[in-house]
């Protein structure tokens, strides 16, 4: 029988290209276009997928062999360069560093409790930031100019977007007659209106994150409605690419809700029969 660990880090990668095909997503590579990211397309996201498939299955194995936090941060760092030497970008940063803090946090617990599980993310970020660590990132530049929390933030928060906004989007809008389509799309409004994506404030500062937010505010109301939802999304994709505005921690966050709700079984089809 395949380990759990196994399980999840095969989900997680399920989660990240469910994330780059959803279509459309302003700002985002999609299957439309590329957004606001002229230096990328959807087979070099493939090729970077590829990079983060073989990391997390070494990061499983790594957790399964009980090897200690150090080898696994060591695994990410190595991912990080793997990833730019094979696809020449670092579009999967943020998710080499999300997917693999919590299979590290899954391992700990050992089990699929949410609460649990968060409060587990939260303990591991602890360990690993070091507070006058300064990596002068893009990230790390908008975090100080806005003082905002960031990925940094998200996780030493144990994943609030996860847990505490998009799950609960997601099984609100199935409970409300939705379907999986739906559902989806409420995920991708509440975190739009939620994550503090420091891409976007790098971009276009604070009125790009505003933007991001009202967007998915918007989004939420028309998926309740059940109006033309994939109309708005396309018109904003147009006006983000106008702005360059992008929103790079919501992709992070949608790739990583796609990858617990695919490993719960939450998005698996059920038949007429059971239904
Ligand atoms: C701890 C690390 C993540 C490094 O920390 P750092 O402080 O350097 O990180 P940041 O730059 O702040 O953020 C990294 C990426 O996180 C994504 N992100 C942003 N906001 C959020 C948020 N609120 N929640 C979750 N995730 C968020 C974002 O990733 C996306 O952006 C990519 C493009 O980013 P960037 O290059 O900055 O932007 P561009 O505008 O495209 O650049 P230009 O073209 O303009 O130059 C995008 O594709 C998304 O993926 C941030 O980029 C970590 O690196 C670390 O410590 N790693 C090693 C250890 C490890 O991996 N461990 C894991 C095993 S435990
Ligand atoms: N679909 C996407 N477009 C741009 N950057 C991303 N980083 C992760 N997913 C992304």
């Amino acid at each position: 029988m395949r380990s759990e660990l196994t399980l999840f880090s095969r989900s997680l990668v399920r989660g990240a290209f469910m994330e780059l095909y959803l279509t459309p997503k302003p700002g985002l590579v999609d299957l439309n276009d590329s957004g606001s990211h002229r230096d990328l397309s959807v087979p070099l996201m493939e090729a970077s997928l590829s990079v983060v498939s073989g990391y997390l299955h070494r990061v499983s194995a790594s957790l399964a062999a009980g090897e200690e936090l150090a080898q696994q941060v060591r695994l990410g760092v190595e991912a990080e360069r793997a990833m730019l030497e094979e696809a020449g970008t670092n579009c999967h940063r943020g998710y080499i560093f999300l997917s693999g803090l919590l299979l590290c946090a899954s391992a700990r617990i050992g089990r699929r409790d949410e609460e649990a599980l968060s409060a587990a993310v939260a303990r591991l970020a602890g360990e690993l930031f070091d507070p006058a660590d300064d990596s002068g990132s893009n990230g790390s530049r908008a975090r100080d100019a806005y003082r905002a929390g960031g990925i940094r933030g998200e996780a030493l928060r144990g994943l609030p977007a996860l847990f505490g906004e998009a799950l609960p989007a997601f099984r609100r809008e199935m409970a409300a007659g939705g379907n999986q389509g739906s559902a989806t799309f409420a995920m991708l409004g509440r975190l739009m209106a939620s994550v503090e994506d420091t891409t976007a404030l790098h971009r276009c500062g604070r009125q790009g994150l505003e933007t991001v937010r009202k967007d998915g505010a918007t989004l939420e109301c028309l998926v309740a409605q059940r109006a033309d939802f994939m109309a708005f999304l396309a018109e904003r994709n147009a006006y983000y690419v106008s702005r360059n505005l992008t929103m790079g921690g919501v992709a992070d966050m949608l790739a990583l809700s796609f990858a617990w709700l695919s490993h719960t079984g939450e998005l698996e089809l059920r038949s007429a029969a059971s239904v």
